[in-house]
């Protein structure tokens, strides 16, 4: 039997202490949730001394049936005053929170320095508050605040603030690493002795001014604590917190603990992302277990390793966090990714054949003039059913033209295109809110008749970037452009010293792989065609 490990998330309170995050009630409600739902014990949902957002946020989750204990955060009463006085504490009872966590000052120099007052007043403000809130029905849990510096200024002050708050009856203790300056070595000898002298269960909260939030956290369990404080993505004050998308699944997977249920730790994955979304903070891809690139294989020995045995470059099944295996193509590509590219896109591949040899020294021939594929796994499909035969030329571009007008300082965009379609040629002209959009909305137009599925696509992102800034305006640029149709996303490239062909081209990429197995329709009513405002030649 695994040794259980409490899992208490505080994402949606120091993780809001993080630069950039800031969350209304309602997306608080979403994540709490979803936090829920992936199994964690406790979930802090703010801070009702501090805002009347969370006061509401309290509010409207006690309608939840959270199985997580809600908790509220607050620190110890005021100095030299009374907690019935204490307008926080006062917050907190009203919450409607079932536990507390009250934050209380154990280093010395914090007492003289940020409180300005007594040690004695200090343990006086553990102790009673950490009573009141208790009395009041709440469970209370101690936060140790610079727990770990308290202890190497003056180790029995800190040890004499954590026995006035177990005195209290506070159900964790939890030592913080409030300025994330602690080594591991340091976490766990400290920690283990505050498990030998202190009788009651003991937390950890690490912060990542040294990137070592994680190990910290890892060293503090493997010295006896049993309660993890975190947050999902790492986000928190500074640096950030420790993040439990790391710790959940290396405790659980690695060490042989448990923390979440198998079936829980599958959806960590769809948590991780569904929650930067709501915070609008893009994850970095390389972030371990939950990133996009976790499980990314680019380099071709290694693909061609993992198309033998996944276990050659993956340290754990990708599917235990609900992420999933991804091969690359790029100038680091051997055959091997081209294969096991192609197999996914279901195309018939020889893996012997001259043809995947060409398609690789194609494909880095392109990224040598500044393509990239990894970023666009439109236009490599499209590059590789063009070489296999996987695909139908549906449209060919006769010409296209911009006009770009300025008239009394209203810049308007107008573009002309000529298209072949199944043998008809079709001309179309369109106005945009720019050059891009204007040649989007023409191209549509001239499509829409015979594809009338192509209504639902659009641009989502269109992102330059310029490949030779040495070469100022004679330099390539990169055009990506992310496109939908609501239900699938996809990204095509182009290149060119001229942002517009290369914006074309990703464009018309963009369309040409949207068409594939799509439906042409030659009944469309005229109606339709009126309303798109089409001319045929
Ligand atoms: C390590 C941590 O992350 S602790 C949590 C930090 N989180 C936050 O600060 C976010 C929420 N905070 C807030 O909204 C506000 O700071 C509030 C509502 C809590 C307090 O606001 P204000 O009353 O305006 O005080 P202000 O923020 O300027 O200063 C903090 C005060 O709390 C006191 N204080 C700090 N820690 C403690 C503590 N553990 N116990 C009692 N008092 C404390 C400080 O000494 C200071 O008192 P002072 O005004 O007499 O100097
Ligand atoms: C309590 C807390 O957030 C800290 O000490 O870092």
């Amino acid at each position: 039997m695994s040794t259980p490990i409490c899992i208490f998330d505080t994402t949606l309170r120091d993780g809001t202490q993080g630069e950039g995050i800031s969350l209304t009630a309602e997306d608080k409600v979403k994540i709490a949730l979803k936090l829920d739902a992936l199994g964690v014990h406790y979930i802090e949902g703010g801070n009702p001394g501090s805002n009347s957002k969370d006061i509401e946020f309290f509010r409207r989750v006690r309608e939840l049936k959270l199985q997580a204990k809600l908790t509220a955060f607050g620190s110890t009463r005021r100095k030299n005053s009374s907690c019935e006085q204490d307008i926080n504490l006062k917050h907190l009872t009203e919450s409607g929170a079932r536990a507390a966590t009250l934050v209380g000052k154990t280093w010395d120099f914090h007492v003289h320095t940020a409180l300005q007052t007594t040690l004695e007043e200090n343990l006086a403000m553990i102790h009673e508050s950490l009573a009141f809130v208790k009395n009041s029905g709440m469970e209370a849990l101690f936060d140790a605040e610079h727990f770990f510096d308290g202890y190497k200024a003056n180790p029995e002050y800190a040890l004499a603030a954590l026995s006035k708050a177990k005195e209290a009856g506070a159900a964790w203790i939890v030592l913080c690493d409030t300025n994330g300056g602690t080594l591991p070595g340091e976490i766990n000898e400290i920690v283990s002795r505050v498990v030998k002298e202190i009788d009651a269960p003991i937390g950890i909260h690490t912060h990542n001014d040294c990137e070592l939030a994680v190990a910290n956290t890892l060293a503090a369990i493997t010295a006896g604590a049993r309660h993890i404080q975190g947050t999902i993505n790492g986000y928190g004050e500074r640096c950030g917190n420790a993040n439990l998308c790391s710790i959940i699944p290396t405790l659980q997977l690695k060490m042989g603990y448990s923390c979440v249920t198998g079936e829980q730790l599958g959806t960590l994955t769809g948590v991780a992302r569904y929650i930067s979304e709501i915070a609008n903070v893009n994850m970095p891809v390389n972030q371990p277990y939950v990133g996009n690139a976790a499980f990314a294989h680019k380099g071709g020995i290694h693909v061609s390793a993992i198309m033998k045995d996944s276990k050659t470059y993956e340290h754990i099944e990708p599917s235990l966090v609900g992420n999933k295996q991804r091969v690359l193509v790029s100038e680091l590509a051997g055959q091997s990714n081209i294969l096991s590219k192609a197999q996914e896109m279901g195309l018939e591949v020889n893996a012997e054949g001259m043809k995947s040899r060409e398609v690789i020294d194609r494909i880095k021939d392109l990224e040598h003039q500044g393509y990239q594929f990894e970023g666009a796994d439109a236009s490599l499909e499209l590059l590789l059913r063009d070489a296999y035969g996987g695909s139908e030329q549906v449209f060919t571009i006769n010409s296209f033209k911009i006009t770009v007008e300025n008239n009394e300082g209203r810049v308007s965009s107008e573009a002309i295109v000529k298209v072949t379609v199944a043998g008809e040629q079709v001309y179309t002209v369109a106005n945009g809110n720019g050059p891009v959009n204007a040649l989007d909305n023409a191209l549509r137009k001239a499509l829409v008749q015979f594809f009338p599925g192509i209504r639902d696509i659009h641009l989502t992102d269109y992102k330059v970037r310029v490949l030779d800034e040495k070469d100022a305006t004679a330099a390539k640029v990169r055009v990506l452009i992310e496109s939908t149709n609501f239900k699938d996303t996809w990204s095509t490239v182009g290149v060119s010293s001229n942002v517009i062909e290369a914006s074309w081209e990703a464009l018309v990429d963009s369309i040409r792989y949207a068409l594939i197995g799509m439906d042409k329709d030659e009944d469309i009513s005229p109606e339709l065609l009126q309303t798109n405002g089409l001319v045929n030649h």
